[in-house]
């Protein structure tokens, strides 16, 4: 398995706002958005040095990340690594006594598979493994 941070999920109220600290102050040039429609987000990734900041707006009240902003307000929402097979760190997680979100990878930003596992399992961070696709 990789040991590596792809990315830092941050959910906020607007990307557009919140670009003027990563853009208007650090000067960081975004590096590309997405809209994923299933899980009703808009998504923006920040490049800084090795790893990157994930941006994650609501499109829509019934939004993956809606209700964690109704409840706790805009923060820091998951941490994604990298690791080199999905579906493998999927039954590996079973294996240890997590609890993966999924029994198989789904779609993620940026021609990703990805598997969230629960929160409760992971020390109370909501934790993303991906695999570039
Ligand atoms: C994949 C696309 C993109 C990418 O990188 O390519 C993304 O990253 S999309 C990111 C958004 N998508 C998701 O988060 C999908 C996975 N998340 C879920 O399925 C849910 O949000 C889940 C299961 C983590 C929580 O949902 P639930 O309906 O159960 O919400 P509750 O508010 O009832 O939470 C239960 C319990 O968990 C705690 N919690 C919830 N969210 C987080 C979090 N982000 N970090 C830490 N803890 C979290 C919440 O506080 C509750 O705890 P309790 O002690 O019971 O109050
Ligand atoms: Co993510």
């Amino acid at each position: 398995m990789k040991n590596k941070i792809d990315h830092i999920g941050i959910v906020v109220k607007s990307i557009d706002d919140a670009l003027k600290f990563y853009n208007g102050l650090l000067g960081i040039t975004p590096a590309g958005e997405e809209i994923l429609e299933d899980r009703g987000l808009r998504v923006c990734f920040i490049e800084i040095g090795d790893t990157r900041i994930e941006l994650l707006q609501p499109t829509r009240e019934d939004s993956e990340v809606s209700k964690f902003l109704e409840k706790k307000g805009e923060g820091l929402h998951h941490v994604a690594y990298e690791v080199e097979n999905v579906k493998e760190a999927i039954e590996k997680a079973k294996e240890i006594g997590l609890k993966p979100l999924s029994d198989e990878p789904k779609p993620g930003a940026h021609n990703t598979s990805v598997v969230f596992m629960h929160p409760k399992t992971t020390n109370g961070v909501l934790t993303e493994l991906l695999q570039h696709n």
